[in-house]
C-alpha cells in the first residue's frame, strides 16, 4: 500500500496552527502550477507534433529552399501527389494552423521548355506565393480525379497567399482551357515563350537523352528533307506553333488574364521578368536582382543567397544542357517555316519577342 504522505495528509487534515483558509490557499496555489505545466507541457507536444507532420509532408515534394539548404539541386517532378508541401514553414512562419488547401489562382500553364521551372523557382522565393513543386497535370491527364482531388494536391496556404502550380502541358492540351475556365474564370495564367526553333531543339535534346538512338532531329523535323517540307505535326515543331494553342486560350479568357514571359529574358534579366510577373500577381516586387547572379560555367541565372542558406545555388543538371548540334541549313529552314506563326503569335498578343 502506496504510503500517505505527510504534506498530503496536511492538506486535508489541516494542522491547529495553520487556519483552513491558509491551506486551501495552498491547494489552490498547487493547483495552478500543476495546471500551467500542465499547459506548457501540452503546447510543446502539440508544436513538435506540427513540426514533425510538415517535415513529413514536405518531403513529398520538396522545396526550392529546402533544396537550397540540403545543398542538392531543384526537383525536377512529373509526379504528383496529395502531400505537395513546398517552404510551408518558411512562408507562414509558425501559421500552419490556419494555412488551408484552396485551389489555385494562378497557373504557369506553358511552354515545356520554356523555362516554367526557373519561373516557378524564383516565385517560390515570394512569402506570398505558396507553389506546388510537382507537375500536377490535373487538367490535362487528371482530371477524371475530380477538383477535390486537386485541391488535396496543393501546398497549405494563408489567406493572401497565392497557391500556384505549373504544369507545361496545359498550353497545347484543347480541353485544357474550358476545364480550367470552369475551375475559375478569374484564376491568371501565365505562359514562359521562347524562340519555337530554339525549344523545339531543347525538347529534342531531352527527349534523346532518355531514348537514346531514336532517329535524328532532322529526319523527324521534316516530311521530306529534299523538298524541305517540315513536319509540323512532330510534337517539338507543333509545341512551338504558339499562335494556334494561343487562339483557343483567348476564346475562354481576356488578353488582361494571361501574362507572357519572355524565356530569352527570364535568363538575361530573371529580376527584370520576375518583376512584371510580382505585378502580374498584384504582389510586391520582393524577388529582385538581390536574388540573382549569373553562374559563368552554367551560363544561367542562379540564385545568390536563398533565405536559409548562405550557399548560392542552380537548377539541376537538366535545365540549361548543351544541345544537340544541327545542321545550321536546317535551323534556317525552320525560321522560314516558323516566321508567319511567329508574326500571327506577336499580333494576337500584341507583343513583340524578337525571335529571327
Ligand atoms: N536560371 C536558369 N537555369 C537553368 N535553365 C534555365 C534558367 N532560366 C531559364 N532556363 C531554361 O529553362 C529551360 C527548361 O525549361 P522548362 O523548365 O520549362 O522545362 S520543362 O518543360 O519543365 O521540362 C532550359 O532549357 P535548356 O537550355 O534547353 O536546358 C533553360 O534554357
Amino acid at each position: 500500500m502506496a504510503a500517505f504522505h505527510p504534506r498530503q495528509h496536511q492538506l486535508w487534515n489541516h494542522h491547529p496552527l495553520h487556519p483552513p483558509s491558509a491551506d486551501l490557499r495552498r491547494l489552490f496555489h498547487r493547483l495552478t502550477i500543476a495546471f500551467s505545466l500542465s499547459i506548457l507541457c501540452f503546447s510543446l507536444v502539440y508544436i513538435f507534433a506540427g513540426c514533425c507532420e510538415s517535415e513529413l509532408t514536405d518531403n513529398s515534394d520538396v522545396s526550392a529552399r529546402d533544396l537550397l539548404v540540403a545543398g542538392s539541386a531543384w526537383p525536377e517532378r512529373n509526379v504528383s501527389h496529395a502531400d505537395g508541401e513546398s517552404g510551408l514553414e518558411g512562408n507562414s512562419s509558425g501559421k500552419e494552423w490556419t494555412a488551408t488547401r484552396r485551389l489555385p489562382q494562378a497557373l504557369i500553364i506553358g511552354v515545356k521548355k520554356g523555362g516554367t521551372r526557373a519561373l516557378l523557382e524564383f516565385l517560390r522565393l515570394h512569402p506570398d506565393i505558396r507553389a506546388l513543386g510537382s507537375e500536377p497535370h490535373f487538367f490535362d491527364r487528371h482530371y477524371a480525379r475530380g477538383l477535390d482531388w486537386y485541391r488535396t494536391m496543393m501546398p497549405k496556404a494563408l489567406d493572401g497567399q497565392i497557391v500556384m502550380e505549373k504544369t507545361p502541358r496545359y498550353f497545347v492540351t484543347v480541353d485544357t482551357p474550358p476545364r480550367i475556365h470552369a475551375m475559375s474564370r478569374d484564376v491568371k495564367l501565365i505562359v514562359v515563350v521562347r524562340d519555337p526553333v530554339t525549344r523545339a531543339i531543347s525538347d529534342y535534346t531531352q527527349i534523346i537523352s532518355k531514348t537514346p538512338g531514336i532517329p535524328s532531329f532532322e529526319s523527324l523535323a521534316f516530311k521530306n528533307h529534299t523538298t524541305g517540307q517540315i513536319d509540323s505535326s512532330w510534337s517539338p515543331l507543333w509545341i512551338g506553333l504558339y499562335a494556334q494553342h494561343m487562339e483557343r486560350w483567348l476564346a475562354w479568357f481576356p488578353r488582361s488574364q494571361i501574362h507572357l514571359v519572355s524565356g530569352e529574358r527570364l535568363i538575361t534579366d530573371p529580376a527584370g521578368e520576375l518583376g512584371k510577373v510580382q505585378d502580374f500577381l498584384g504582389l510586391q516586387r520582393i524577388v529582385t536582382d538581390k536574388h540573382f547572379y549569373f553562374n559563368k560555367t552554367k551560363g544561367f541565372p542562379c540564385l545568390k543567397k536563398p533565405e536559409g542558406s548562405s550557399k548560392p545555388h542552380c537548377l539541376g543538371k537538366t535545365k540549361g544542357r548543351t544541345h544537340v548540334s544541327i545542321d545550321p541549313d536546317v535551323i534556317q529552314k525552320l525560321r522560314d517555316f516558323y516566321k508567319p506563326h511567329n508574326q500571327r503569335f506577336y499580333q494576337m498578343v500584341g507583343q513583340s519577342f524578337e525571335w529571327q
